[in-house]
């Protein structure tokens, strides 16, 4: 796992996925090395680089070119550039123009969840998985009822982590937002 201080930032775009999170997804997604992945919402790129990684290719989609471009900057620093395509685009737009796949990763959505798990649905392998990761309490009611509309396999966690603080009296647990992850599995 690439430490949370190894990834280079941007003012406008929220900082990568936390390890421990990006840890929890990479495991829950059961990557593989022949494994096609769409990372929509890319952000900073934090969980593109764990997907780089670990399969065969990557799309990495998000609307702003921002993000975009600090994806790429992480990209190149970890030598994993050859593995992803960038996509600057809407990330229901970018679904469409993509044939098939064996993960859909949707860190975000824009308000657009139920079309983009619908649509993801249609272009995923047999045993394909969609995951979702949400800080809303809203994201994976969302996510769940329209997995179980398609008849998925779901499996929900939610987790929140607390850091120890080494300091000279003692070790101070610093708590962060709880994140949902909601794992669907086509039959
Ligand atoms: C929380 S960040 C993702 C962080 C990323 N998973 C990481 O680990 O670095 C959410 C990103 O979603 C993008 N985004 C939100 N709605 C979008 C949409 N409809 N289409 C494409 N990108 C979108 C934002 O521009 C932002 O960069």
């Amino acid at each position: 796992m690439i430490s949370d201080d190894e990834f280079i930032t941007h003012k406008d775009v929220p900082g990568p996925t936390k390890e421990e999170i990006r840890c929890l997804v990479m495991c829950k997604s059961k990557v593989s090395p022949e494994d096609i992945v769409v990372d929509i919402c890319c952000g900073t790129g934090g969980l593109t680089l764990e997907f780089a990684k670990r399969s065969r290719l990557v799309y990495a989609v998000d609307k702003n070119l921002d993000a975009l471009n600090t994806t790429e900057k992480n990209l190149k620093k970890h030598k994993l550039d050859k593995k992803v395509q960038l996509i600057h685009s809407d990330a229901l737009e970018a679904l469409r123009n993509i044939e098939t796949f064996d993960i859909l990763m949707i860190g975000g959505s824009g308000g657009d969840l139920p079309l983009l798990i619908e649509e993801g649905y249609q272009k995923l392998t047999q045993n394909g998985k969609i995951i979702v990761t949400s800080i809303l309490l809203e994201t994976p009611v969302e996510a769940v009822q329209t997995m179980k509309k398609l008849q998925m396999d779901i499996d929900i966690v939610d987790v929140s982590i607390s850091k120890g603080r080494v300091m000279k009296r003692g070790t101070m647990m610093l708590a962060r937002n709880p994140i949902t992850i909601v794992t669907g599995k086509k039959n």
